[in-house]
């Protein structure tokens, strides 16, 4: 047992009552019942008979929910920065200022640009005569993309750049034909994959537990090996296992709770707040964006498909609010609970923003959805250090970072520590790549684990502001990659294999993402972009190569490092 958890009996001191979980005290507690008041409004979207249909009523719901949210964010924004920025200096260690890129210049990295207008570089679908993509639907029989229409995203510069490297590297395990599937690319590909050792708290310690055996199996190059079956132990763990223990999470700007489950595994639980249908209202800047579980969930999925294994697993999960989090709950968060005028069951924990009682999280009447991501080992066991993205956004409505307007930072970044040698860079440049995908402008810092010192993977935590906008592309997200002019070798193979098929990105999305309890996940707009974005990734290396001012030679951007 991790520590006195049991609080069956306690009495948290809240002015609600403990409902029992027998489904005859409340009503509301019934979960079936529950399941389907929460599932109406989306329930009608996944009847809708065909996409359109359910893309007309998707915007009905969205027009409903936009209604009703006053703009009281704005006015918290500038706090936010600050209370983020506070927070994150809370987790860094003392000896971090040296080793980041110019913390302390950040101010004076910042432009005022009044004016400068960043362009989402347009994009114009090459109606090519290839329909390679639509071949994948009938091939594999998966029932998944039945009906989905899949748009064709080729362009005649990314099919040229795609023949230059096949070319170059046929025979290769970077190079497969049309009927190898992904998932054969991808095992290929990463036979002889670099894991490195294991954090040495643990490297003895192999518990029974899932849980136990994912910090056991965390590794300098990798989180987690996805082929070990503990991975998708964990995952169903994760949605099964009895919730004893709920706390709320301090730092960050949105709720989110600690959640021990009967297992002794712990979670990082964050709540759903909006339909998945929701889009980042068009006034809020990413800073002031909601944090959206289903993206949490989402960016675990793609990080996988990715073959990165940088994001701790992560499941959608129904947890009744008053069995698994008020019963459990410390009495500082159980203070918070309360029922709606409408007798929904709502609670909003304590916090500076965000957490009060006009932005509730609420059940329907009790269910709630939220995203459950594994935890990482205690930070004493296991120290991380995080790190400031030298592509940082200025979290400023009226300022942006150096990098947004001026190309030269690469320069700069490519000369310091720990930039300037080992797998680093390219893995902020991967982390860049999965960011433009998941559509996140949110990534002000990452983490490493401290013992594995710089030649370690970077933990990609965080990612509940990704796809929040399915027809918008953050071309700025990739500014890391088109001022590098630099990919990853294996990052560029895989994302050349998805181009070519017969799998497409949103196709291997759709397919693991409906494993998951609070499928669908990701709507089809947001799969649909993923595609898009892949190829303007593709075209944006094409560019490099390409540049009139500055041809490249294919070998120098897209760069083997031995990290598949
Ligand atoms: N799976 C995890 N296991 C352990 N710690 C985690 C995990 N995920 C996140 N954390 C820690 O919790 C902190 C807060 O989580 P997260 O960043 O997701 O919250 P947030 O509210 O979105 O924060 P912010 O407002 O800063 O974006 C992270 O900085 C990280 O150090
Ligand atoms: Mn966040």
């Amino acid at each position: 047992m991790r520590k006195g958890l049991d609080k069956s009996t306690a009495n948290n001191s809240s002015s609600l009552h403990y409902v029992e979980w027998d489904g005859k005290k409340d009503a509301h507690s019934d979960p079936k019942l529950a399941n389907q008041r929460l599932q109406k409004p989306w329930k009608q979207i996944l009847d809708g008979s065909t996409f359109q249909e359910r893309e007309r009523v998707a915007g009905l719901v969205i027009h409903g929910v936009l209604s009703n949210h006053g703009n009281d964010m704005e006015d918290k924004t500038n706090d936010n920065n600050n209370d983020k920025e506070n927070g994150q200096r809370d987790l860094k260690d003392e000896d971090e200022e040296d080793e980041e890129i110019d913390e302390k210049t950040e101010e004076k990295d910042l432009v005022d640009t009044e004016g400068v207008r960043l362009s989402n570089g347009d994009f114009t679908v090459h109606k090519s005569t290839q329909d390679r993509h639509r071949k994948q639907n009938s091939n594999d029989g998966k029932a998944s993309d039945a009906g989905q229409s899949v748009k064709n995203y080729t362009l005649p510069e990314v099919d040229r750049l795609v023949n230059m490297f096949s070319t170059k590297y046929m025979g290769s395990s970077l190079v497969s034909d049309d009927s190898t599937s992904y998932q054969e690319f991808l095992q290929k590909l990463q036979q002889g994959m670099k894991f490195g050792p294991r954090l040495k708290e643990f490297a003895d310690d192999n518990g029974k537990k899932s849980w136990e055996q994912f910090h056991h199996g965390i590794r300098q190059h990798v989180l987690y090996n996805p082929n070990e079956p503990y991975v998708n132990q964990l995952m169903s763990d994760l949605v099964t296992k009895e919730i004893v223990d709920a706390e709320q999470k301090d730092g960050g700007t949105q709720i989110k709770l600690m959640i021990t489950c009967e297992d002794d595994g712990q979670a990082l639980f964050k709540p759903m707040r909006f339909p998945r249908e929701q889009e980042t209202l068009p006034d809020h800047f990413y800073f002031a964006d909601y944090e959206r579980h289903h993206a949490e969930v989402g960016a675990f999925h793609l990080d996988k498909a990715l073959g990165f294994y940088r994001v701790p697993p992560t499941v959608g999960r129904w947890v009744n609010i008053s069995k698994d989090i008020h019963r459990v709950a410390n009495s500082k968060l159980a203070k918070t609970f309360f029922i709606s005028p409408v007798g929904n069951w709502c609670f909003h924990g304590s916090c500076s923003y965000y957490c009060d009682s006009s932005h509730p999280i609420c059940g329907h009447p009790i269910m709630l959805e939220g995203s459950m991501a594994a935890f990482l080992p205690p930070l004493q066991l296991a120290k991380r250090k995080t790190w400031r993205n030298p592509w940082k956004r200025s979290y400023s409505k009226h300022r942006k970072a150096y990098w947004e307007v001026y190309d030269d930072l690469c320069h700069k970044v490519k000369r310091k520590a720990p930039y300037d040698e080992g797998r680093r860079l390219l893995d902020v440049l991967d982390m860049s790549v999965f960011d433009f995908l998941i559509g996140n402008l949110d990534r002000h810092h990452y983490e490493t684990f401290r013992e594995f010192g710089n030649e370690t993977f970077l933990l990609h935590l965080d990612n509940g502001r990704a796809f929040g906008k399915a027809h918008y592309d953050c071309i700025s997200c990739l500014a890391p990659v088109r001022q590098c002019c630099m990919i990853r070798q294996s990052t560029f193979a895989k994302l050349v294999k998805f181009y070519q098929g017969p799998d497409s990105l949103s196709h291997v999305m759709r397919t693991s993402l409906a494993s998951d309890s609070l499928a669908p996940i990701l709507l089809e707009p947001h799969l649909d972009a993923l595609d898009r974005r892949l190829s303007k990734i593709l075209h944006v290396i094409h560019g490099c190569i390409k540049d009139p001012e500055n041809p490249r030679r294919l070998e120098d951007v897209v760069v083997d490092d031995g990290i598949t």
